[in-house]
């Protein structure tokens, strides 16, 4: 469903993400660890087509995402305009508009990009809200709700368009430690209910250990170990990989 090949991405001289490859099959849900600037968040905003890589191949379901040519500046494709529509995002700060209430945000993609009648988007809209346990807080504004449920408004909203693939970019980070579990139970659900494809960026260890077919562990821009959580987290091949976890879940 995703492919990353030979891919490089520089900002100036400094080189994020160095010749990764990297895949993730359909349906399957991935998690990626490493160490801050390593370049996670860059692969999945390479994704979003938030950024465009400096060389190598991106495919998204078989399409891929940009025709580089060297010496010109990457332009929009077909494939690129599709793909958005198959992927949604969820980030660590929930990207809601403040002056729409929940199921505004949530209709706004269905009504706005997809050309949805009002009435069928609001129906599906209500059946998100009621997923995300706030089915009651419809009518709120982001500001009237906690962060915790303002990221399950997001979540709800990146699910409106009913994605083939989810990403989450550290989606419980910027959440107060006593609302990190409604939003885990929430992503927890999505994972073992459905055959999206799921890529997870996450600094949570034992929720990625448990929701996860796969763990990749990233270091400079690289993907230095990948296995099944029983690998990574029992018995990692790599120093780097022992050496971080051992870093974070001791902290
Ligand atoms: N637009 C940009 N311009 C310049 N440098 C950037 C840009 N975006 C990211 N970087 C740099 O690229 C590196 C990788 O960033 P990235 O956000 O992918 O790391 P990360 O692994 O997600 O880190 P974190 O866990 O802290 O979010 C960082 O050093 C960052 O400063």
């Amino acid at each position: 469903m995703i492919s990353f090949s030979n891919v490089t991405k520089a900002f100036g001289q400094h080189v994020v993400l160095n010749e990764l490859d990297f895949t993730v099959a359909p349906g399957e849900k991935v998690s990626i660890i490493g160490p801050s600037g390593s370049g996670k968040t860059t692969i999945l905003r390479i994704l979003m087509t938030l950024e465009s890589p400096t060389s190598g191949q991106v495919r998204v379901d078989g399409d891929e995402l940009w025709n580089l040519r060297a010496g010109q500046k990457p332009r929009e494709t077909a494939a690129m305009r599709r793909t958005r529509s198959r992927i949604g995002m969820v980030f660590q700060q929930f990207n809601l508009f403040p002056h729409m209430t929940a199921l505004e945000n949530v209709i706004e993609a269905p009504v706005h990009v997809q050309g949805k009648p009002k009435a069928e988007a609001t129906s599906s809209a209500m059946e998100l809200l009621e997923m995300v346990g706030l089915s009651e807080h419809a009518r709120k504004r982001p500001g009237q709700l906690s962060g915790g449920q303002q990221q399950r408004v997001a979540i709800a909203r990146a699910m409106a368009l009913q994605p083939r693939v989810m990403l989450f970019d550290e989606p419980t980070s910027a959440l107060d430690p006593e609302l990190v579990g409604g939003v885990l139970n929430v992503i927890r659900d999505l994972a073992h209910s459905t055959d999206m494809t799921m890529l997870l960026v996450t600094h949570e260890m034992r929720f990625a250990q448990e929701i996860s077919d796969r763990v990749v562990m990233f270091d400079h821009g690289a993907a230095i170990e990948d296995g099944p959580p029983s690998q990574i987290f029992g018995n990692p091949t790599q120093e780097r990989t022992r050496q971080f976890l051992h870093a974070v879940l001791e902290a």
